[in-house]
């Protein structure tokens, strides 16, 4: 069912500051930040040849993002991102194993205008996994 790393997301305080990290000291080709509302977030993508770095930013008042970074106020790795093929039959599959799916349990549009969902990181060996269908 799981299929390719889509992203690693990092989530940080200062998306310019984290933009110029990966730009300037590492070289890498980044993308212009993209404000995700729906999401509470703004993103930059790290473009590496064999997958991408989603730099995460808090937006607004309730960024589901801002917990974590009051407990990791230089930032941190925040989720991964793998692609499935089928993202209700995917989604159907977990829940009837036990897995929590975050929110409502409907796919939202993600940053790369597909649907996406979360699973809890409780669930995952500790990591916020992102399902992405492609
Ligand atoms: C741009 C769009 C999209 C894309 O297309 O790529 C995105 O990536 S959007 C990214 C941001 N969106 C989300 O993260 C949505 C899903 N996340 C959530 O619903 C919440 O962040 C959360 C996972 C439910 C956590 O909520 P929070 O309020 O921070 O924490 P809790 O106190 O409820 O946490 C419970 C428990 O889980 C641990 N935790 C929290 N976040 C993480 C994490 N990122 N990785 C690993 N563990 C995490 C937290 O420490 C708590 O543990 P205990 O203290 O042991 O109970
Ligand atoms: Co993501």
């Amino acid at each position: 069912m799981i299929g390719r790393l889509n992203h690693v997301a990092i989530a940080v305080p200062d998306l310019e500051a984290g933009a110029a990290v990966y730009r300037a000291m590492l070289g890498a080709e980044v993308s212009a930040p993209q404000a995700q509302p729906k999401h509470g977030v703004t993103v930059v993508f790290v473009m590496l040849p064999n997958t991408k770095i989603e730099l995460l930013e808090p937006l607004g008042e309730d960024s589901p993002i801002a917990a974590f970074l009051a407990r990791n106020p230089a930032g941190g790795m925040h989720h991964v991102c793998y692609e499935v093929d089928d993202i209700l039959a995917a989604r159907d599959h977990l829940v009837a194993q036990g897995a929590r799916v975050l929110g409502d349990g409907e796919p939202k549009i993600g940053a790369h205008d597909k649907p996406v969902l979360f699973l809890h990181p409780k669930d995952f060996c500790g990591t916020l996994v992102e399902l992405e269908q492609v």
